[in-house]
């Protein structure tokens, strides 16, 4: 091939057990006319999945497949996976590179590597595959087990499954629904509801034992800029945030074709409020709602709520006001069974004004507040029949005038400090 030619490469993720492996060997022994190289990640010491690949694959033999067996891909191993990724492109003894990140990976900063370091110059991103465990998923997200929310890998270290589970697909090209001998009609309906959800525009293959389609695998998926659900029922809401100033009904209750807003009526002691909540779309199934405040919450109600979301949400994130922390931008991010708060940098609102005037000139798109600036309590929910009026009237109960004098409780300020406020037993 041509050695100026950048390598196509296909980021193979997925839960432990989900599949991998076995989507690997399909793919090494139905390889076709493709020459693959796979560079196969394991953490802990035995590299269990390289050998089984070495051991399975007659098209391994010869050094097809490059073993990293300490550390995870993403963080320890970074610099070692960008010197063997190099490496092998100089060798170019193959046409398409597919790396299996481990189990606990994030396929996401996997991805960066071929696009920001050495490796960049030499290699395509062809496409973030993310293999599902479909009866792990329903079991997480449509049954709801807790006791299988947890994700242990082999070096014993934790952490909820959920996130992982939710960060594979908000990530993923194509999610490949594997171990669908496990699960009903209706399960899968209802697991591939979750995922069109989490990321609406991936295609998903439904697999036994990894049987896909190889050229589809290897084909180029990849789009950069595809949505993510909760950005993109955030961007639906904003779109149509106009009407939120055209409520026409008077009773503060304006709908429009998939939006539907409450302002709060006189004298309820929110008139300050610049507020609104809206659906996103219901087109798969599930629905999707924006609740948004120009206020603060006051910060033990808003653990409180937030960290015991009712199980038919799914998925949570955004922004918050946190009274007591004023100037901290905090971001909450949920994913069934584990929530935690963010300390984020400043609001730009609190940034001198010169400052301001130049973010906000390089960021026209911002929903500036001509008080309260940037400053707001911002979150979407993702589900299948939240009832969005009481989780509406819970956060309400919480939510006080800017500038009510309260300590900011156990809400952390320094950036980058978490907050933990819900977790399956045993994470972490
Ligand atoms: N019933 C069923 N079992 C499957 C299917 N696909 C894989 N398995 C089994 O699931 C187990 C885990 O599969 P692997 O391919 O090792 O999974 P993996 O994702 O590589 O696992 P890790 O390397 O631990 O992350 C194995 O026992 C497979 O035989 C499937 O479609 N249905």
């Amino acid at each position: 091939m041509n050695p100026r030619e950048a390598i196509p490469v296909t980021v193979l993720g997925g839960s432990l057990g989900a599949g991998k492996t076995t989507l690997l060997n399909h793919l090494l022994t139905n390889a076709g006319d493709h020459d693959i190289a796979v560079l196969v990640n394991d953490m802990g010491s035995v590299n269990v999945d390289a050998e089984l690949v070495a051991e399975e694959s007659e098209l391994t033999v010869g050094g097809g497949v490059t073993e990293l067996s300490n550390g995870c891909i993403c963080c320890e191993l970074q610099d070692d996976l960008e010197t063997a990724v190099v490496r092998l492109a100089q060798e170019r003894s193959f046409d398409h590179l597919v790396v299996e990140a481990s189990g606990v990976s994030r396929p996401g900063p996997v991805a960066r590597l071929f696009v920001t370091s050495r490796a960049a110059a030499r290699y395509d991103v062809a496409g973030l595959v993310t293999v599902v465990d479909a009866r792990l998923f329903a079991d997480t997200f449509v049954g709801g087990d807790p006791e299988r929310t947890v994700a242990e890998d082999s070096d014993g270290s934790v952490e909820p499954l959920s996130d992982l589970l939710v960060e594979q697909v908000e990530s993923a090209d194509l999610v490949v629904l594997n171990k669908r001998d496990l699960v009903s009609d209706d399960e899968v309906a209802d697991v591939r509801d979750v995922i069109s959800a989490l990321r609406p525009s991936v295609d998903i293959v439904e697999t036994t034992h990894g049987g896909v389609d190889v050229d589809f695998l290897l084909s180029d998926l990849h789009d950069p800029d595809a949505p993510v659900g909760w950005r993109a029922a955030l961007e639906h809401e904003d779109e149509d945030a106009g009407a939120e100033t055209h409520d026409e009904s008077g009773d503060g209750h304006g709908h429009s074709s998939h939006e539907h807003e409450h302002s709060h009526a006189e004298g309820d002691g929110h008139e300050h409020d610049h507020s609104v909540v809206s659906h996103a779309e219901e087109t798969y199934g599930i629905t999707s709602f924006v609740y948004r405040r120009r206020a603060p919450l006051d910060p033990e109600g808003a653990s409180a709520v937030l960290g015991n979301l009712p199980d038919s949400v799914v998925r949570a994130k955004g922004s918050l006001w946190v009274a007591g922390a004023d100037d901290v931008h905090y971001t909450y991010s949920q994913a069934g069974p584990s929530a935690y708060v963010t300390a984020g940098g400043p609001w730009i609102a609190t940034l001198p004004e010169f400052e301001q005037d130049t973010y906000r000139r390089n960021h026209p798109e911002i929903d500036w507040h001509d008080e309260y600036g940037d400053k707001r309590t911002e979150l979407v929910f993702i589900g299948h029949d939240i009832d969005e009026a009481a989780l509406v009237e819970a956060l309400d109960e919480h939510v006080l005038e800017p500038g009510a004098d309260v300590a900011n409780g156990t809400y952390p300020v320094e950036p980058g400090a978490e907050l933990t406020l819900a977790e399956p037993e045993g994470a972490r």
